[in-house]
């Protein structure tokens, strides 16, 4: 609701009401509509300010309306042309967030007086959308096109003093902002309005018009990579250069309505949401924010300063948590160190750009060590070294005597078994899984393992911790590769085998590049570097010198298996950092990937050694059979409880994995495809290839398509139901 009440003698102030971001629901709506017939109507009103509950301005329109059945009603264009049209000036007071619709009301409003510590934008971009309430049009005239296309096309968040600067509000207070508003609205009773209100202003010409919106519209494609929302909001702002105000505001009522069909604003808006639920973790035995509370966390240890130690310390100094270094000589220790100092300075950098500083010069902020002993007054250690059973037990058992009791051990692995790393410990309950991915410093994913033994409070801790880092934690079981990687290797595997039969990497990189992935599976390998998966499939006995005698070339322990990648290791190619992989490159180290004659040639011959009759193989079969085995992984981990919910699944390969965020993530493309059309499929395709477990379809996904195919929301509880047509 909207709350209406007199501030001074001659002030209504109209208080949007909506806890806790004040979103404008059809219900505030309807009052902020109220509140200024009321004010208009009383002669004893003379001026009005607009300002939100709670130190909040608003938080846009409601999202969660876009899916109802009533969206087409929202209707606040009219309402914030009414505000605009009104006789007695009209001041917004923004303190905390103007975003999207919020916004939107505050640009109909004659003047804007903003907290010093608020932040204001238009962020539909982010959830398929565009500024649907006239602020396409109105931004333009007040900060002009270049401006606006930047916070429209973006959606970031602008802070208050950049707002001053660019000419988005015209002041910006440290005080109370709602009385500042209401002194100025006084001021301003009787005061001539015609030249503030914004669809009456021209839209500021640039002289090179034409070839700078051509060059715009270049950069926002690239950005964009097959979303729909930002080119359309592209087009509403030109409409603004070409149209007046009324058919600039149809153009954009028009683009608005089809995002608002388009699947890509639905995917986008069920992310939005899917970051929160995972948010409020839960465990199958119940354990939850309710039953636990996070441990402070006021100095932080980092063991191993490769490439994801490194990451992960400069993370912490990111979050401002005081934290140790460690390695396992002063060679190593030395070669961390100048590696960690560079990535802080360059965070340093980008972070005064933004008024902000960053503290790691102060040996109590960051100290690097190879000294153990060092580690005795530490909270929580973060274990980043090398993926070897052996050594990282070795790491545990000697924290366990040299930490204080309450320390937690958290382990940077992304497969081995957390249970046996907890089990050389003497605090089971304080281990847990911390999957960073790389670089660490700049991926949001944290994946977070709780083992047979951990508690719930070290659960917490490591989710706060992810919160603090700002990344997005999400709370998954261990098993082997937990969810992101164990769904990572039926789609790996499936990349390979399409090789085998006719494709070439090049060929299947451009399916999935196409469908959205940052990258291919391919290039992806090149980019970690092959060795990592060769060293595993050693580990796991599948290559290499512990492979008994006689075993076939193409099957291990009864199933179809490709030695493809493990060849191009033996041959030294382990992609981008020896300029050799599935592509060539300029030099080692080099990014730019070119296909490879040699690989074309090698992969002939493969397949003429082991007799494979090689075909053409089309898109939709690479599409179906790369996402489909990788879907199916994922309905196998809901049924097992690994994730409490599809959310989580989507959640990490959004964030961990280049998905395209526009999809929605594997399970909510699953759902838009169809569960009965990925079980035909998956049934197609296992009995093509009856050697690949990989593609039998899930007994979990059978039993949804049995229950009628309910919607992704319901899955979770058809988990237990019987179903009698199975
Ligand atoms: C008419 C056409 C034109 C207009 C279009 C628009 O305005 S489109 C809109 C354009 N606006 C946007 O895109 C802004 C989207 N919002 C944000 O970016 C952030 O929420 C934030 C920066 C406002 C606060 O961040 P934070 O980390 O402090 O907090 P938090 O993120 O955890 O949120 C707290 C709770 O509020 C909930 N909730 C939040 N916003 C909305 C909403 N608009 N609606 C509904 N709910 C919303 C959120 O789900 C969560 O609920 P839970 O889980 O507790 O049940």
């Amino acid at each position: 609701m909207a709350q209406y009440a007199r501030g001074a003698a001659a002030v209504a102030v109209i208080r949007l009401r909506n806890p806790p971001v004040n979103a404008l629901s059809l219900t505030v709506l309807q009052a902020l509509e109220d509140g200024l017939k009321r004010a208009d109507a009383d002669p004893s009103v003379k001026a009005v300010t607009i300002c939100g509950e709670n130190g909040k301005f608003s938080a846009g329109a409601d999202i969660r309306v876009f899916s109802s059945p009533k969206k087409q009603g929202l209707g606040l264009g009219p309402i914030i042309s009414l505000i605009e049209r009104s006789e007695k000036p009209v001041v917004a007071a923004i303190e905390g967030i103007a975003l999207g619709g919020g916004l939107e009301v505050a640009l109909g409003c004659h003047y804007r007086i903003a907290h010093v510590q608020a932040r204001m934008g238009l962020p539909e971009v982010t959830i398929g959308l565009l500024p649907g309430a006239e602020g396409t049009q109105r931004l333009p005239r007040l900060i002009g096109i270049p401006a606006a296309l930047d916070i429209i096309t973006t959606g970031r968040h602008v802070p208050a003093t950049e707002a001053l600067k660019l000419g988005l509000v015209d002041e910006v207070v440290e005080e109370n902002t709602v009385e500042a508003a209401i002194r100025l609205a006084t001021k301003l009773i009787g005061q001539p309005l015609g030249h503030r209100r914004l669809s009456l202003r021209p839209v500021p010409r640039l002289p090179n018009m034409e070839a700078f919106l051509s060059d715009a519209l270049m950069k926002v494609k690239k950005r964009a990579q097959g979303c729909l929302a930002p080119e359309l909001c592209f087009q509403a702002i030109k409409a603004a250069t070409e149209l007046p105000f009324a058919d600039g505001v149809r153009k954009e009522r028009e683009l608005f309505n089809i995002l608002l069909t388009s699947g890509q604003a639905k995917a986008l808006q069920y992310a939005f949401f899917a970051e929160r639920a995972v948010e409020k973790w839960t465990t199958p035995n119940g354990a939850s924010w309710k039953s636990a509370s996070p441990q402070p966390i006021r100095k932080a240890a980092v063991i191993g300063l490769g490439t994801m130690g490194r990451g992960i310390v400069t993370s912490l100094v990111k979050a401002k948590i005081p934290v140790v270094g460690l390695e396992q000589d002063l060679e190593y220790l030395n070669t961390g160190r100048k590696a960690v100092m560079l990535l802080l300075e360059r965070e340093a950098m980008k972070m005064e750009q933004g008024a902000q500083t960053l503290d790691f010069h102060n040996p109590a902020r960051l100290q690097f060590t190879v000294d153990f002993d060092v580690l005795r007054d530490v909270d929580l250690v973060i274990e980043a070294v090398f993926e070897n059973m052996a050594l990282k037990k070795e790491i545990f058992n000697k924290l366990s005597r040299i930490c204080k009791p309450e320390a937690f051990l958290c382990t940077n692995t992304s497969a081995l078994n957390i249970d046996e790393i907890a089990s050389v410990t003497n605090r089971p309950q304080q281990v847990i899984g911390t999957h960073f991915f790389s670089p660490a410093h700049v991926m949001r994913l944290l994946e977070i393992i709780y083992g047979r033994h951990t508690s719930p409070t070290t659960i917490a801790t490591a989710m706060q911790l992810a919160k603090v880092m700002k990344k997005v934690g999400v709370v998954v079981g261990n098993c082997f590769g937990f969810v992101g990687n164990r769904m990572m290797f039926p789609y790996t595997q499936q990349a390979v085998f399409l090789l085998e039969e006719g494709s070439r990497p090049e060929d299947v990189d451009r399916v999935l590049e196409d469908f959205g992935f940052k990258i291919g599976p391919f290039r992806m390998s090149d980019l970690a570097g092959l060795d990592v998966g060769w060293r595993s499939r050693k580990d796991q006995g599948l290559t290499g010198p512990s492979l008994a005698p006689g075993t076939p070339a193409r099957q291990r322990r009864g199933y179809r298996y490709s030695p493809l990648p493990d060849l191009l290791c033996e041959k030294g190619r382990f992609g981008q950092k020896t300029g050799k992989g599935w592509y060539q490159y300029e030099k080692a180290g080099g990014r730019i990937s070119k296909p490879d004659p040699w690989i074309h040639s090698f992969l002939s011959e493969y397949r003429d050694t082991h007799q494979i009759k090689t075909r053409f193989i089309d898109q939709e079969e690479i599409l179906e059979r790369c996402l489909f085995a990788l879907i199916s992984e994922g309905f196998d981990i809901l049924a097992e409880g690994i994730a409490s919910g599809p959310e989580h699944l989507d959640v990490i390969y959004i964030n961990g994995y280049g998905w395209p965020k526009h999809r929605g993530g594997p399970m909510f493309y699953a759902s838009t495809v169809g569960l009965p059309n990925i079980l035909a499929k998956l049934q197609k395709y296992s009995e093509m290839h009856p050697d690949v477990p990989q593609l039998r379809p899930s007994a979990f996904l059978k039993k949804l398509v049995a229950m009628g195919n309910p919607p992704l929301n319901d899955w979770m509880s058809y988990l237990h139901r019987q179903s009698n047509k199975l």
